[in-house]
């Protein structure tokens, strides 16, 4: 992407800008009166989002991330697709698929009747995506900047074959201390727990994390919130096109295995993902489209949760 010319076609004067943000990839900066926010055209990934009442940042960004390419940047809200997790016909393929690596395209921006700011980034198969998976898409995300922070990411099956995809909006929030955080809206929800083989295991009250944690919650498509009462906030996570979430935090061992993230940093982090994950995968037959979608809200945090 050619900064200039992108901020000749897409730049907003006050509004919204591009430039060469980290690692020399384009950024697109954007302030409004409700927000702002930060969305990197590699993996078409929100990297901050920060409401104008509010001081701290929505999201987590880990002080190491790589911004190279070839590699994803840890924190904000990466895209997974057309695969959760690792690769799924064990053939040493990248964990989470293969668009959080790729350059998107912007594809366009505007300024909407509420004052939000709305942008759409995109990217389409080519050699090297069918080198990996022999499949025709156009997939978009659609990043919407106001008082929430919206996204919907739509693939479309632009072959002539049916595929079959897991994805997933693997959002990291930033919280205060991750031991007094709790997340509501999964309770007697069954859930598969990776770090005891997959095993299924039904949730009890509220998800407390007091230790590293790898959960599908299946099943479910309620609204979620994480409590926050160290920063003395909530975050509510509305979904769309999505019967799973995945609760995800590394805590020591893995910190410390994991080059770009800091040794002490999982104590500020948590996420919280918006899935098609596990058995609640989409199929979709050529000229479908299937539209998986997010709304994240800052509130104040619950008294006595
Ligand atoms: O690739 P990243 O961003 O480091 O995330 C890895 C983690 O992502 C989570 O979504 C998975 O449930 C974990 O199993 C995995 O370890």
């Amino acid at each position: 992407m050619d900064i200039a010319q992108a901020n000749e076609e897409f730049g907003i004067p006050g509004v919204l800008a591009i430039c060469a943000g980290n690692g020399g990839f384009p950024l697109i900066t954007v302030e409004n009166a409700h927000a702002r926010a930060s969305v990197c055209a590699h993996g078409g990934q929100v990297l901050s989002y920060c409401p104008a009442a509010h001081d701290e940042d929505l999201l987590f960004l880990s002080r190491h991330a790589y911004f190279e390419p070839g590699k994803a940047i840890k924190g904000g809200i990466p895209v997974c697709w057309p695969w959760f997790g690792p690769d799924p016909q064990q053939q040493g393929r990248p964990a989470h698929g293969f668009v959080r690596t790729r350059g998107w395209r912007l594809l366009s921006t505007e300024v909407r009747v509420d004052g939000s700011t709305r942008l759409r980034l995109g990217t389409r198969d080519d050699e090297g995506t069918r080198a990996d998976w022999p499949y025709a898409f156009a997939l978009e995300i659609e990043v919407t900047i106001g008082a929430d922070l919206e996204l919907a990411l739509t693939t479309e099956n632009t072959g002539q074959e049916p595929f079959t995809l897991t994805q997933a909006l693997h959002a990291y929030f930033r919280v205060g201390d991750v031991r007094q955080t709790q997340v509501f809206g999964l309770a007697e929800y069954d859930y598969l727990d990776k770090l005891a083989e997959g095993a299924r295991k039904t949730q009890s009250g509220p998800v407390n994390v007091q230790g590293p944690i790898d959960r599908v919650y299946l099943d479910t498509s309620e609204t979620l919130s994480i409590n926050d009462p160290s920063l003395g906030r909530s975050i509510q996570i509305e979904r769309e096109g999505s019967r799973s979430a995945v609760v995800w935090n590394p805590w020591v061992e893995q910190a410390r295995n994991m080059g770009d993230f800091g040794d002490d940093e999982y104590l500020q982090m948590l996420c919280v993902e918006t899935t098609n994950a596990a058995e609640d995968c989409v199929t979709l037959e050529p000229g479908a489209q299937w539209r998986l979608g997010s709304r994240y809200r800052l509130d104040h945090a619950r008294e006595n949760a």
